[in-house]
């Protein structure tokens, strides 16, 4: 969430958090070499949807002016939190050398692919976040007990994607002894949910670049789209196989196996009005297609699903929320049917995906401890890609207010830094956020209904066109037959002369 030098009891009382990436003093932002300068926060003032009733209770409104006014902003190519580093997809010291980073099919990656994929991921999950921390109370109680001592841990680059989703999605407290109020997503049911992810696993990708310092690092995807009930990457090459004693755990030949989750004591924070920290505890579970409770998600989607919702045009709808009937973005979340159509019992797409894995996958408040996460939102973020390029939407297709808190256009995503908006993230990745997909989508396929209707109309073009053309040979003939001349040039009237005469 926030920059390691930037939560000092001074860094948080002056509000302003712009380091200098050489740690020169008076260079903030590096702007005595021009990379950006420090300037004043924008934050959303539109009015949020009706489902959030406490304002003025919860640190992540108006994100993130309850710890930090003033931020770097970057010019040109330069990026990050003190523009010192580049945009994604750029390398070089000026940040104008292009470099690829191409997602790709998890399953199409070679032996060597796979095995450096897993072990970046392992690295990840060991290594501390180079530059940022994170925050283990409220804002309250930020200063710690003597005031002086501010409550931020580190947290290593994996666990800090886990943290940032927890985050996002947790309870706003409103008080000791008070239940904790639930009806509260900065990152789903809304049309954040797509713009949020989106962010989320650059800043996890951008993290691995630099661990790596391998800057065309790019995640691959998981096409979770492909039927039936087997989890084709839960594999030891890949994800992790089951386990042969345990059918919620993972196989001890998956490094996977031995992956500790964080944010699991999520009803003590919301009692104890705490928050998530950096401490590990159980083991992923996880026992893809074994909800015997729901049947329903026991099946991924299909292939066609991706077809269907790559079709519904409207990128949202009102209430913009869970609710939104032909919405594109409930659609891909799954709280609608893969044609758009709203129906509470349904549960398709990504949230299907989720729900197959049955365990800390399909848990929101824990499910990006399971690295399937990664893969299942590449891919999610591959089909929302894939529509931004077929639509080309305009930007103010996506809703400017009265979406949940948090999913305005303007609204800066809880809980990154430096700060974001939703429509920072509403552009084709290719052209606009240095990476992209190797995909192949679905075609168009009908259904037999459509087959049929396609068939009639067909049929009824040949059907008119035969009578039209025997209709106009028809009139010709009686019209020679009167002594007309024929509606052809002289050749064919010196012809038809001297057939007729040759008969005669
Ligand atoms: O981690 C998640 C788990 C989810 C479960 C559902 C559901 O539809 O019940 N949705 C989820 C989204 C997640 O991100």
């Amino acid at each position: 969430q926030f920059p390691r030098e930037c939560v000092t009891p001074e860094g948080l009382r002056s509000g302003q958090c712009c380091p200098s990436p050489s740690g020169l003093p008076n260079d903030p932002c590096g702007s005595s070499t021009g990379r950006g300068q420090c300037v004043s926060v924008a934050v959303d003032t539109q009015p949020h949807g009706p489902q959030y009733p406490h304002d003025g209770r919860d640190d992540r409104e108006r994100w993130p002016s309850r710890f930090f006014s003033r931020t770097c902003q970057c010019n040109g190519n330069f990026s990050g939190h003190n523009c010192g580093r580049c945009k994604h997809g750029l390398t070089g010291p000026n940040c104008d050398q292009r470099v690829p980073v191409v997602r790709r099919n998890v399953m199409q990656l070679s032996a060597e692919e796979k095995r450096a994929f897993v072990n970046a991921l392992d690295q990840a999950k060991r290594t501390v976040h180079p530059d940022l921390v994170i925050a283990t109370r409220h804002y309250p109680g930020i200063f710690g007990p003597d005031g002086n001592t501010t409550q931020f841990e580190n947290v290593s680059i994996y666990n800090y994607f886990v943290w940032s989703h927890y985050y996002s999605v947790s309870k706003t407290f409103l008080g000791a002894g008070q239940a904790s109020f639930g009806g509260v997503d900065f990152s789903h049911e809304g049309p954040g949910f797509l713009t949020w992810h989106r962010y989320h696993l650059l800043q996890l990708e951008r993290d691995m670049q630099d661990m790596l310092q391998n800057p065309s690092f790019a995640l691959p995807y998981w096409n979770f789209a492909i039927g039936g009930n087997t989890c084709d990457i839960c594999t030891d090459d890949l994800m992790g196989a089951r386990s042969n004693f345990d059918m919620n755990s993972l196989s001890s030949n998956s490094i996977f196996s031995q992956w500790r989750v964080v944010c699991e004591s999520v009803e003590d924070y919301d009692t104890l009005g705490t928050i998530c920290n950096s401490t590990e505890s159980s083991p992923i579970r996880r026992n893809p297609a074994g909800n015997v409770n729901r049947p329903m998600v026991q099946r991924l989607p299909e292939p066609q699903d991706v077809a269907d919702c790559l079709q519904v045009n409207t990128f949202d709808t009102p209430p913009f929320f869970s609710t939104s009937s032909e919405s594109f973005r409930n659609t891909i979340e799954g709280y609608s049917a893969p044609k758009g159509n709203y129906d509470p019992i349904v549960r398709s797409l990504h949230n299907l995906a989720h729900l197959f894995l049955n365990g800390t996958g399909g848990q929101t408040h824990l499910s990006p401890n399971d690295p399937i996460f990664v893969l299942l939102h590449t891919f999610t973020d591959a089909i929302f890609d894939e529509w931004l390029r077929r639509h080309s939407p305009d930007a103010a297709m996506y809703p400017e207010q009265n979406a949940p808190i948090g999913h305005n256009r303007r609204y800066n995503m809880v809980p990154f830094w430096p700060p974001v908006t939703n429509s920072e993230m509403f552009v084709t990745a290719p052209e606009n956020l240095g990476y992209s997909y190797q995909a192949e989508w679905p075609g168009e396929n009908f259904t037999l209904s459509e087959i049929i209707t396609m068939a009639i109309v067909a049929a009824l073009v040949v059907v008119a066109v035969v009578f039209a053309l025997t209709t106009c040979a028809v009139r010709a003939r009686s019209h020679r037959k009167e002594g007309h001349q024929p509606l052809l040039g002289d050749q064919y009237q010196r012809y038809d002369d001297e057939k007729s005469q040759s008969v005669v």
